[in-house]
Formats: structure tokens, C-alpha cells, sequence
């Protein structure tokens, strides 16, 4: 068949771009081989969520004195997690597809010529442009054992119908702190191994230790410097020559993009793949390995859409209009869901350094009252990264339980070009953790 747009991909972020192109009129077709609603809806972000909340409101109310807390129901969690995902039944998502004017298409989608998809043998055509948005699939550690060996990966560790009585838990990133801390709270007996000196290397350096922190007081056993070498059911060796056990090992060690050869496809700003000729092929997502993340992905959808829409118009797409990306390069945000949460956005102060920055940071503890009345010993940490040329942010990080609401407002910030001297007039409310930016402003000397 033929459509103006071809959508390869029904995971957030394609939807977001059929959703933009058949609002604007363009006859769009999705196809999708598992799914649609994609990795995040019932393997990634919704599931993982559902797992966590549930620990985080008990022990929360465990640090106010007064509230009489009781326990986590592992049954139960699961039923609510099983909810968030619809028992992995698609219908609802399609359903809502098919009212935007999306014609879902089911099947393995491949780009077979110049605007043209091939699915199941049948060739489909697009008038404007195909859009890759096939998103990104675990990446397996060169172990030996790991193609003999089943593991938990991602998919697992967000659908288990139970909680397992061990868990070992290769890698520390984002997937590996969310899920050893999950599982932990509900009940399994976890071992988390990191490769390099803290958890989350990439982050601030102040960030892991305490995330290590927060993890060990529920339980997981934190193996730092830990390089693994083998792997066998239920026993990953490590390069010292000690195993740890677990009854399920879940590898999360990071993630590839989703295309033939497990490289990104390079895109600009509008989403456009780099060196192919026409004009037609487009990307958004984890596929293009910019930021793995649904907001993200889904800005770079909206941005796709637009431009799509704009150059079928006969216009070009400017920097920081709707049909351009632009923020990709300045103010990504990003929360990792443990107990302390973290969240940051823009450039670590180590990434600006490495850009030529002049910057100055301020580091201070969350300890104002609306930190203390929230939480009894409440502990929380927060960097702030200026342009002392600008004399605007760059980059900041929270550290601290329920920061994850604050991390807007620096976004706002930093996509706002504020200068901290405006920024004091943006007065935090009494008693509320916002404060923490008026202590920032008066740490950096105002
Ligand atoms: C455990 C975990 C937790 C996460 N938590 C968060 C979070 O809290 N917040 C956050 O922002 N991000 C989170 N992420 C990242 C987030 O899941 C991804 O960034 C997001 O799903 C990317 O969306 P996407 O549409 O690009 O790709 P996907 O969600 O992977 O969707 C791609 C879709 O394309 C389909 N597809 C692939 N190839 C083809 C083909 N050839 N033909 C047809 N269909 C195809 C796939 O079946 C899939 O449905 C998490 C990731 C993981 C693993
Ligand atoms: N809350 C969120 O926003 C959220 C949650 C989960 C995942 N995600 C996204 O999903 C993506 C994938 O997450 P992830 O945690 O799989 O990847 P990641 O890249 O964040 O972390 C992988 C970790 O594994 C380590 N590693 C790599 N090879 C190893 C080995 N052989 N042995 C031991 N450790 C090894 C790396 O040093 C790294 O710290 C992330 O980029 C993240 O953006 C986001």
C-alpha cells in the first residue's frame, strides 16, 4: 500500500511521530512486530515504576515519626505492576491508534529501497518519509558461558510473575540500580556487581556512593571493582575467582540500537539519518543513540513529525522551532527511580570542563525545612554547574528521596538561558525542598 508516511516501530517514541504526522492530514502507517506501546510501556519504564513505588511510599512514610507503616505485599505489587502493563495485551494502545488515524500494521518491518518497507513479503511505499523508530535491545558482556547460559535480561526482570529468592545483578547503571533495589524491597536477596569504583559512573561522582548507600541499607550486597568473566546457571564467576549465586542473574549492561548491524542511525536535529540522499529517511529514539530515554525519544518524535509536516509544506524547519531537536545538545533530563532518587539534567560539571567551560560549582546538602519536615533525617546532596560567561546553568544534579519533582524547574532553567541573577527572583515557596535553589543562589553569592 502507499501512505505519505511509513512509521517502522510502535513503541513511544513512533507513535508520537504517526500521531504528529495524521493529526497534520499525512496518511501514516506504524508497524510493529511485538507490541505497539513499545519496550516502555511493558518492559521498561511503566513496569520498573510500578515495582519501585511501592517500596518508596513505605519507606517514606517509615521516616516520618508518628506514621505507623506496615509492609510490602509481594502478591499485590506484582497485580498493580500487571495492571500498568494491561497484562501485556496490546488491544488498548491499538485501539487508540486506530483513532488517531494510524493504520497499524503487524509485522517485521525492513527498508527495502529508496521510500519503500517491506513487511511479510508485502512492499509498501511511502510519498514523504519512512521514519525509523525500532528502538534499542539489551547488550550481552563477552562472558564466557553467555550464550549457554539463560539470564534475566531487562524483559525479565520488569515481567517476573514472582519474586525470586536471589538475585545477582550484573552492571551498574540505571536498569541494574532500579532493579536491584525492586527486587531487594520485595523480598529477594540481591547482589549487585559493579564493574568500576561506584554505581552510575557517568553521573556527578557524589551520586553513586550514595545510591550505593541507599542500596545496602535495604539489603543488596554492593560488590565495587567486580569484573566479571564467566557466567553459568545461577553463578557468575568473577575475574578474582569468586562466584556469587543467585537463583536468577539479570545482565544489565547497557543497550544496543535496534538496526541490522547494532549501530545508531547519526541523525541531525530534525531527525533526517545523515548520508542518505532525498531527504526521506528519518529516525527518532533509542535507534539513534542520542538519549535512551521516552521523553526524549518522544521530543525527537514531536520534532520528526513537525518537520515532516513543515517540508511537505514547502518550509525548513529552524534551531529551537518545534521541527528541531535542539535541546538534545543542552538540557537533557533524566531521573533514576531509586531510593535516594537521582535527577539531573544538562552537563555534568566534569563534561563541561572537557567542553572548554569556564564554570563554577556549588555543592551543598538538601537540608532546608522543607526537607526536614518531609522526611526525619532527611539526606540529600545537589550540584549546580554555571557559565561563569554566561553566568548560566549548565548542568544540575539532585540527590535525595522525591527529588524527581524539582528537576523541571533546572530544566527550565538551562533551556531557558536564565541567569542566575533572574533567578533569584524565582522565590521558592515556604516550606517546600525548592528552597534547596535559594541556598544554591546564596552558595554561588548572591
Ligand atoms: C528497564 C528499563 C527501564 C526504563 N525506564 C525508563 C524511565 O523510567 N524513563 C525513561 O524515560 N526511559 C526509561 N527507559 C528507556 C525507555 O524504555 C526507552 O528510551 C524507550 O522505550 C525508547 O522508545 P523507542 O520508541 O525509541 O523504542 P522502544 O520502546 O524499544 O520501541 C521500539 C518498538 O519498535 C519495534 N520494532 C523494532 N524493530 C522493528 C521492526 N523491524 N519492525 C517493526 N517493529 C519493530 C519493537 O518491537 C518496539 O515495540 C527504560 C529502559 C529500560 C530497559
Ligand atoms: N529511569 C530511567 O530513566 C531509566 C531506567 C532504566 C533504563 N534507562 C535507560 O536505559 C538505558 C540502558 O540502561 P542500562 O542500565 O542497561 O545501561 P547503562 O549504559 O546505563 O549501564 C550499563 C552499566 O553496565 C556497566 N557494564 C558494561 N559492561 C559490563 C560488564 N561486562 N560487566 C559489568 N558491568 C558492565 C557499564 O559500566 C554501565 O555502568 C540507559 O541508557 C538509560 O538511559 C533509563
Amino acid at each position: 500500500m502507499d501512505f505519505d508516511v511509513i512509521v517502522i516501530g510502535g513503541g513511544p517514541v513512533g507513535e508520537n511521530v504517526a500521531w504528529r504526522t495524521a493529526a497534520g492530514g499525512l496518511s501514516t502507517a506504524m508497524i510493529e512486530k511485538e507490541l505497539v506501546g513499545g519496550e516502555c510501556s511493558y518492559w521498561a519504564c511503566m513496569p520498573s515504576k510500578a515495582l519501585l513505588r511501592p517500596g518508596h511510599a513505605l519507606a517514606a512514610a517509615r521516616r516520618v515519626r508518628g506514621v505507623d507503616a506496615g509492609s510490602l505485599n509481594p502478591r499485590e505489587v506484582l497485580a498493580r505492576r500487571t495492571g500498568f502493563t494491561s497484562d501485556w495485551d496490546d488491544s488498548g494502545q491499538v485501539e487508540w491508534a486506530e483513532s488517531e488515524n494510524i493504520h497499524v500494521i503487524r509485522g517485521d518491518g525492513e527498508v527495502t529501497g529508496e521510500r519503500e518497507v517491506t513487511v511479510g513479503g508485502e512492499v509498501h511505499r511511502a510519498r514523504q518519509a519512512v521514519v525509523v523508530c525500532t528502538g534499542s535491545v539489551p547488550k550481552m558482556p563477552p562472558l564466557d558461558g553467555i550464550d549457554g547460559t539463560p539470564v534475566w535480561t531487562s524483559r525479565e526482570a520488569t515481567s517476573a510473575r514472582e519474586v525470586p529468592d536471589s538475585l545477582v545483578v550484573l552492571g551498574g547503571g540505571v536498569v541494574g540500580v532500579e532493579m536491584a533495589q525492586a527486587w531487594a524491597r520485595l523480598g529477594s536477596k540481591v547482589t549487585l556487581v559493579v564493574s568500576g569504583d561506584r554505581p552510575l559512573p557517568r553521573l556527578e561522582e557524589f551520586v553513586g556512593p550514595l545510591v550505593a548507600e541507599g542500596l545496602r541499607e535495604d539489603g543488596v550486597e554492593v560488590l565495587l571493582n567486580a569484573r566479571a568473566s564467566a557466567i553459568a546457571p545461577g553463578a557468575l564467576t568473577l575475574q578474582d575467582g569468586r562466584v556469587v549465586r543467585g537463583s536468577e542473574i539479570l545482565v544489565a549492561t547497557g543497550r544496543v540500537p535496534a538496526t541490522k548491524d547494532g549501530k545508531p542511525l547519526t541523525i541531525d536535529d530534525t531527525g533526517l539519518v545523515s548520508d542518505v540522499d532525498g531527504r526521506w529517511l528519518y529516525a527518532a529514539g533509542d535507534v539513534t543513540g542520542r538519549a535512551l530515554l521516552t521523553h526524549q525519544g518522544k521530543y525527537q518524535a514531536r520534532a520528526v513529525g513537525t518537520a515532516i509536516l513543515e517540508r511537505s509544506r514547502g518550509f525548513e524547519p529552524k534551531p529551537w522551532s518545534a521541527g528541531q531537536a535542539s535541546a538534545d545538545h543542552v538540557a537533557v533530563p533524566q531521573v533514576v527511580f531509586t531510593d535516594p532518587e537521582v535527577a539531573f539534567v544538562g552537563h555534568t560539571a566534569a563534561e563541561a570542563r572537557a567542553a572548554g567551560r569556564e564554570i563554577r560549582v556549588v555543592d551543598l546538602d538538601i537540608a532546608v525545612a522543607g526537607s526536614s519536615l518531609h522526611a526525619d533525617g532527611y539526606r540529600g546532596k545537589t550540584r549546580m554547574v554555571v557559565d561563569e560567561r554566561t553566568r548560566t546553568l549548565v548542568g544540575v544534579t539532585f540527590v535525595g528521596q522525591d527529588v524527581a519533582e524539582l528537576l523541571h524547574s533546572a530544566t527550565v532553567a538551562i533551556v531557558g538561558e536564565v541567569t542566575v541573577d533572574r533567578l533569584w527572583h524565582a522565590v521558592p515557596s515556604y516550606p517546600t525542598i525548592s528552597e534547596v535553589w535559594l541556598r544554591l543562589l546564596e552558595a554561588y553569592g548572591l
